[in-house]
């Protein structure tokens, strides 16, 4: 039985100009134990579709349709409302961009670590204490006994980024989902942090989503990655494969604008034009604005995914024909 199992999926937003079209039946899967990389510019519809998993998403505004939703086995669609924070604690934890914000700043990281511990295991305070400890080194958090004792405010971005990574794995969860975890970092600590859930997820053999707008965080972490692009997935394909022989343009143009990647310079390379209106997104694929081969066919005709092999799927006319 898969992790997680998204079949068909749709988002959408009411709003005052209109429903916005978040996510556009996009379907993915993720095996105990494996890692996933969901890629794309900002507003592509990766963190909706993750919350639309973990049933986060606005109930007032969000209308969310599938044919399956599905964590740990647990059919997230028709679960309890009441049943649900049991299940996302139990199964999932999420670590997101701003530390900061899942730390009360006013109680010291230890209290804070200790809570979450006692929360979910009957174990005796000094027993929880222990766990944060031996938690605190194995994130390899430089003096863990002087974090213990600090207040959030105290502890540097990379310090509180391997705090919450602490506060996440300590709760001994099957999937770690990994919200652009390293975007308001410097790029040491950035690589430092990556390694670390990297090895983190060997070890416990969790399984992990990382979600980010930066296709060389992924390289590094994950074995599998989707490419999304206008609320629709675009690629689905192994890491390996993706560098190697990527097939969309959106995703040959991802990987050029890689630092390093284009000849010899390390200059971020743009993708010229804008991304898809979510209020009126376009009937063709969503990236014929921007592709330099799309011809009349693009701009009618939506493509579906279609394989190539067993790990390599593709959603665009021009690579079919
Ligand atoms: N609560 C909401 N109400 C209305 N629209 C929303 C809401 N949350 C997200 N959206 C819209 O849904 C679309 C997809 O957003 P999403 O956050 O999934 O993008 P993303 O790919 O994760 O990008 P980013 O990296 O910038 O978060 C965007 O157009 C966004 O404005």
């Amino acid at each position: 039985m898969p992790l997680v199992e998204i079949e068909n999926l749709s988002v959408s937003f009411s709003s005052p100009d209109g429903q916005v079209q978040a996510v556009r039946d996009v379907s993915l899967t993720l095996e105990h134990g494996q890692s996933l990389g969901i890629v794309g510019e900002s507003g592509s519809g990766k963190s909706v579709s993750l919350m639309a998993l973990l049933r986060l998403l606005p109930t007032q505004s969000a209308t969310v349709r599938a044919t399956k939703l599905r964590l740990d086995g647990v059919d997230m669609l028709t679960c309890p409302k009441n049943e649900l924070a049991g299940v996302r604690g139990k199964v999932a934890s999420l670590i997101f961009q701003d530390p900061m914000a899942s730390f009360d700043p006013l109680f010291k990281i230890a209290d804070q670590l200790t809570e979450t511990v006692l929360a979910h295991f009957d174990v005796s305070k000094s027993e929880a204490e222990q766990r944060v400890l031996s938690m605190l080194n194995r994130v390899e958090m430089p003096d863990p006994n002087r974090v213990m004792s600090s207040y959030p405010h105290q502890l540097s971005g990379g310090m509180l980024q391997r705090a919450m990574i602490a506060m996440a794995l300590i709760c001994e969860p099957k999937i770690l989902i990994a919200d652009e975890p390293t975007t308001a970092l410097d790029v040491t600590v950035q690589a430092q942090i990556l390694q670390l859930i990297g090895d983190l997820q060997q070890e416990t053999g969790m399984g992990l989503i990382m979600i980010t707008h930066d296709l060389g965080v992924v390289a590094e972490t994950v074995n599998d990655i989707v490419v999304m692009y206008g609320g629709k997935v675009m690629e689905q394909t192994t890491v390996f494969d993706l560098f190697e022989a990527p097939r969309h343009p959106y995703a040959q143009a991802l990987l050029a604008s890689i630092p390093g990647q284009v000849a010899g310079k390390r200059k971020l390379r743009e993708i010229p034009g804008q991304a898809p209106n979510p209020l009126a997104p376009p009937a063709g694929c969503p990236f014929h604005f921007r592709c330099e081969k799309a011809d009349a066919k693009c701009v009618e005709q939506m493509p579906v995914l279609q394989r190539f092999g067993p790990n390599h799927a593709t959603a665009c006319l021009k690579v079919m024909s």
